[in-house]
């Protein structure tokens, strides 16, 4: 196995890992009978986001919320595993009072501490880390982290002719891993996507639109609006990119909709909980159209990260509109992608 992915799933599996000089365990899945043999007196320090940190007053005032500084709060007594768990989980702030007073520590190693949380978000977890002492018998290089945690190269690994309900021409479905972290991509070909630039849709996952139905997004309107569009095209490609929520994995989309249920907005939730307003990059996304031996494309987009991130990483990607109607659920969150998140029309 990649040691990405070896990386991820040990993070998943509640084990101690070691990013350069730093041995860290989740926060969210090691659990007290593990704590108890590697910190037998409950003294392992807590690694935050920034951006977790301002949500709980600590980041430094000049900070912005989504500063990637993290932090490292220091084990009073009364700290013990349980009340850490939640300091940690935002959607709990609503339910009790801050604990306090909460005493910072300096990072001796504040790359090794980006590189850990890093592969925490990736990993789909909260981002918050137990630092422990000692080395792990998994040791990865603060590169390596780095490399597990921004996936940029694809093998294809499986391709299949697939009909598709939306589509009255032929499709081919293209299966891809990321070499990275291992984490598997798909291509939709609708028909015979070639010649000049395709018509183009980076889909982000998002199970709660794209299988239920949810009207809180425009996903699964947006994903079905591609597929017609291309088919009249004559052509186009369907990236299905795994990156639920936008990036922060699925558990943590559903914390964030537990704070929306409390008044935050999208950008405000995921910021509550540790996260950037938007964790994707497309250097994935550039190398699967690669992989495909595509070079240009049309792009049906609102969001201008997305032409950026493709340009980044030498796709040339001119926009196409994609704006589908909105319904009394998703308005709020379509205006706030366009008031916050740069997204146009
Ligand atoms: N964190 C978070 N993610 C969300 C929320 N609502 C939807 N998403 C995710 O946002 C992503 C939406 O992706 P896209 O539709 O591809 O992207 P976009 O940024 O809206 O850009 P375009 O649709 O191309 O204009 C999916 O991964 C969803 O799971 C939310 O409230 N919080
Ligand atoms: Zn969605």
């Amino acid at each position: 196995m990649r040691k990405g992915a070896e990386a991820i799933a040990a993070l998943r599996a509640g084990r101690a890992l070691t990013v350069g000089s730093l041995t860290v365990a989740a926060v969210e899945t090691a659990s007290d009978a593990f704590l108890r043999l590697l910190d037998p007196g409950g003294r392992a320090p807590v690694l935050l986001s920034g951006a977790r940190a301002a949500a709980l007053g600590l980041a430094n005032q000049r900070d912005s919320a989504s500063s990637r500084e993290p932090v490292l709060i220091e084990r009073a007594s009364w700290l013990d595993s349980a009340t850490v768990r939640s300091l940690v989980d935002a959607a709990r702030d609503f339910d009790r009072f801050g604990p306090g007073p909460l005493q910072t520590a300096t990072l001796d190693d504040p790359k090794a501490a980006q590189a850990a949380l890093a592969l925490a978000r990736r990993s789909g977890l909260m981002p918050a880390l137990w630092v422990l002492e000692g080395e792990a018998s998994f040791h990865l290089s603060i590169e390596e982290a780095r490399d597990a945690a921004r996936p940029a190269h694809v093998t294809i690994a499986a391709r299949a002719v697939l009909p598709v309900e939306a589509l009255d021409v032929p499709a081919q479905i293209v299966a891809m891993r990321a070499e990275e972290d291992g984490s598997e991509h798909v291509a939709l070909l609708v028909g015979a996507p070639g010649g000049r630039a395709p018509l183009t849709r980076l889909h982000s996952e998002c199970l709660t639109g794209d299988v239920f139905g949810s009207l809180k997004c425009d996903c699964g309107p947006q994903l079905q609006a591609a597929l017609r569009l291309m088919a009249a095209d004559g052509g186009g490609i369907l990236l299905y990119l795994r990156q639920e929520g936008r990036g922060i994995g699925l558990a943590n989309k559903i914390r964030a909709y537990a704070l929306q249920d409390r008044g935050l907005d999208t950008v405000e939730a995921n910021q509550r909980l540790g996260f950037a307003d938007d964790e994707r990059d497309y250097a994935l996304a550039a190398a699967m159209l690669r992989a495909l031996g595509v070079d240009r494309v049309r792009l049906l987009t609102n969001n201008p990260a997305k032409l950026a991130g493709l340009e980044a990483h030498g796709i040339t990607a001119e926009r196409v509109a994609h704006r589908l109607p909105a319904n009394p659920h998703n308005a709020h969150y379509l205006a706030i992608k366009q008031a916050k998140s740069g997204h146009l029309d």
